[in-house]
């Protein structure tokens, strides 16, 4: 995509605005969502109001429906936070920083022929990748590329993602590392629009890992 064509989001609203107008055509170009999502600068006053953290595993807030083609979401991961290995329902993930950085390991499927005779853990996944995104940058991933795992590794700074799924997904597979089973993850929100969800549902993908 023409770089020089694209209008500079300023704030979030205007990138909002955007994702929705882009998000209604049928097809995603994802270089063109990647490089609008960079260039919104994170502003904090705009997006504070949906910045909820909890002390026992990162929250998940939504921000945006999307008009029914994607959610978008802030992801709000206090020290060591971070998730499990996850897939993404064969759907597009971006995720911007908004504040602080993420950790991401990228990681293979797990292949298909498990050779049951090896033992369990021979069949453990590989971290492939390891990335660092800072504040502003956008990392994407999709099924076709792996699964994944991001991270707060910092043990005396906040971090804060701005997620984007199309389509929208409410659950998905995550892996044991040493053994690469899966279970179904179901993803629910510790907050809506900037409003607390009704209490007990909140929960992220898998179990809160401290490291
Ligand atoms: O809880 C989630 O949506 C996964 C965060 S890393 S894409
Ligand atoms: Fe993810």
């Amino acid at each position: 995509c023409d770089v020089a064509s694209i209008r500079v989001p300023e704030t979030l609203t205007d990138l909002i605005l955007e994702l929705n107008k882009i998000f209604a055509l049928d097809s995603v170009n994802v270089e063109y969502v990647q490089t609008l999502m960079t260039m919104y600068k994170s502003n904090p006053k705009e997006w504070r109001k949906f910045a909820k953290f909890d002390q026992h595993r990162y929250t998940r807030n939504l921000v945006d429906e999307g008009n029914g083609k994607f959610n978008l979401m802030l992801l709000c991961w206090n020290e060591n936070q971070g998730s499990s290995i996850h897939s993404h329902a064969n759907s597009h993930c971006f995720l911007k920083v908004l504040e602080g950085s993420v950790k991401e390991e990228l990681y293979d499927w797990p292949s298909q022929h498990q050779d049951l005779a090896s033992e369990p853990e021979q069949h453990g996944l590989e971290c492939r990748k390891i990335s660092t995104f800072n504040t502003n940058e956008v990392a994407y991933i999709s099924d076709n590329i792996g699964l994944h795992r991001v991270e707060n590794p910092s043990h005396t700074d906040k971090a804060v993602t701005l997620h984007l799924y199309s389509p929208p997904f409410q659950e998905c597979y995550c892996f044991d590392k040493m053994t690469g089973h899966s279970t179904v993850s179901k993803m629910t929100f510790w907050s809506k629009f900037g409003k607390r969800t009704p209490f007990g549902k909140d929960c992220g993908i898998g179990v809160a890992e401290n490291n």
